[in-house]
């Protein structure tokens, strides 16, 4: 792409150049790419440009008070916001890849990437070629990258769709965050398909009100981000952005236990499920995607996941009824069986004790996971988490309740405390848990997680939770190698007398 070519969208552009890529971090640059210098919260990225002009970059995007960092007569565009169009402007340079992909992206507080791995196993058997971006990872074609980020900053997310479609990609399955919509770092993409899986109180402390993080999550499912919308109703928000894309004429289905007005599917059973089709179109067809194939005339779809927990069905049913969506042949088949392997998401390393590793994180999420291994459990149930630190502070006491409540024995111990006092965490943690529990407090996690496994009885169940795939903990800004199913695996050795 010439530079001058982004004038066509309004930008300022000084000067001219071939543009080979787009990137926002000056230690990324390669010779050719244009150097996106954006304001951020620490610093101004534009700071940067001399270093990336040195790395080979061809020019420079920043806004007007960047600019003080860019040499005399160096090619620059100029942006009122840099953050905003970054997408667009990475869009055009790698030559619009989302234009050839069927793109599928799910949002929600939990979820996301148990759904987005769903989704991915199903497309997968219906022998499309999936790039799948999330919190664990970015994988293209058996390539798997680990993400920095959720959902990756503009920049870098349309390069690796535009590598996507260069490996021969057909659809793209994405985890898009709240901080991602704030931010529109998935700007210029129109989903396919948007799926929404729950909303509970998390990340209270990047929005203000829990009103405001829903609004966040409601950008995916506006007209210039989604095409369809696949709601998971038996969730208070899910139900309230159903009723409003109704109101707005927003082509919505839903997905639940209930049935609601519109088109949906309704589930029925526990891990093997139906997934039956109500309402009706405007032009009086029947449930769209049912009639679209002839092998669907009854709207009924039998389905099963092997992933314990209830929100494991609420979240294959989401995946599928998305696949559904998309009106894609062979549906049927590929939805029957939706287990794939999920790294960290009740992830089962043993049987007796069983000892369960899950990311559980947050106070609704500890609750689920609880509750359905409470219900085939024989013995206890040992719970282990921390909280960590220089996030949401609010929801540190209604974990330790959530805990207390749905658990017999509570070890209490570290996670990520960043720059926080670990011990300041876990009192916070306790406050909510006191007197209503056993407590085993011991911060150092690989030493809670040998205790607790040490404690547990053949019949008991351990539910290490919080950290799920992670491998480092950060304490302080120093690294340390962490991986709770690493610790979890050589305490049941030791258990075991190997
Ligand atoms: C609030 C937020 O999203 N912050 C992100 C933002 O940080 P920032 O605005 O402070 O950026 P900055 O550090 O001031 O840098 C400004 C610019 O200079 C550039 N820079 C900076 C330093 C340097 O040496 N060179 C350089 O070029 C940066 O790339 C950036 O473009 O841009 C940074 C660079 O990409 C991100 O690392 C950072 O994510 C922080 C670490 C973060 O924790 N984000 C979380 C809250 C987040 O986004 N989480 C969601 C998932 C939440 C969930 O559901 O669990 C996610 O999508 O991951
Ligand atoms: N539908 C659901 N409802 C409630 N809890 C869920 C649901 N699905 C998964 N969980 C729980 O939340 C944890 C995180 O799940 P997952 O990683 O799939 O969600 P996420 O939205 O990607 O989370 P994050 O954004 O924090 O990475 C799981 O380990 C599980 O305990």
């Amino acid at each position: 792409m010439k530079l001058h070519e982004l004038a066509n969208y309004g930008l300022e552009v000084r000067g001219d150049c071939d543009i080979n890529g787009v990137v926002s971090d000056n230690r990324d640059v390669k010779p050719g790419d244009l150097f996106a210098g954006v304001p951020g919260e620490r610093v101004h990225g534009a700071r940067f440009a001399q270093d990336a002009i040195d790395r080979g970059a061809a020019a420079i995007l920043t806004d007007a008070a960047g600019l003080e960092h860019v040499p005399d007569g160096f090619p620059v565009v100029i942006a009122t916001d840099v953050a905003g169009i970054l997408g667009s402007v990475a869009s055009l340079a790698y030559g619009e890849p989302t234009k050839h992909l069927r793109s599928f992206g799910v949002t929600g507080t939990n979820g996301k990437t148990t759904t987005a791995y769903m989704l991915e196993h199903i497309l997968s058997k219906l022998g499309s070629t999936v790039g799948l971006i999330g919190t664990i990872a970015l994988q293209i074609a058996g390539r798997e990258v680990p993400a920095k980020l959720t959902t990756p900053q503009p920049a870098d997310l349309q390069r690796f769709l535009s590598q996507l479609v260069h490996a021969g990609g057909s659809d793209v399955v994405m985890e898009v965050s709240s901080h991602a919509l704030a931010q529109r770092r998935t700007d210029p993409i129109v989903y396919t398909v948007a799926g929404f899986t729950n909303l509970t109180q998390d990340h209270l402390d990047y929005h203000d009100t829990i009103e405001e993080y829903f609004e966040a999550k409601a950008l995916l499912f506006s007209a210039d981000k989604s095409q369809t919308s696949v709601l998971w109703t038996d969730d208070e928000y899910g139900s309230k952005l159903h009723e409003r894309l109704l109101d707005e004429g927003r082509d919505v289905l839903w997905v639940g236990r209930t049935i609601r007005p519109g088109m949906g599917w309704q589930v029925e059973g526990d891990a093997s499920f139906t997934l039956t089709g109500h309402g009706h179109d405007p032009a009086g067809a029947g449930l769209r995607n049912a009639v679209s194939h002839g092998d669907r005339a009854d709207n009924v779809y039998e389905c099963r996941t092997g992933l314990p927990g209830e929100f494991n069905v609420a979240n294959a049913a989401l995946a599928a009824a998305m696949v559904l969506a998309a009106d894609i042949p062979g549906t049927r088949d590929a939805i029957a069986d939706i287990t794939p392997v999920v790294p960290g998401r009740m992830e089962v390393l043993a049987k007796r004790p069983r000892v369960i590793v899950d990311f559980a994180h947050n106070a609704d999420a500890l609750e689920k996971a609880m509750s359905s291994l409470r219900e085939d459990t024989a013995g206890r149930l040992i719970t282990l988490t921390g909280s960590a630190g220089d996030r949401d502070a609010v929801k540190r006491p209604i974990m330790g309740r959530v805990v207390a409540e749905g658990s017999d024995v509570f070890y209490l111990t570290d996670d990520d405390p960043h720059s926080e006092d670990p011990a300041k965490i876990r009192a916070e943690i306790r406050a909510g848990a006191e007197g209503l529990v056993e407590i085993v407090e011991i911060g150092d996690r690989a030493e809670a997680i040998h205790a607790a496994i040490a404690d547990a009885k053949d019949e008991d169940t351990v539910l290490l939770a919080g950290r799920g795939h992670e491998t480092i903990q950060d304490v302080d800004g120093v690294e340390i190698e962490l991986d709770d199913r690493v610790e979890a695996r050589a305490a049941l050795a030791r258990r075991h007398g190997q």
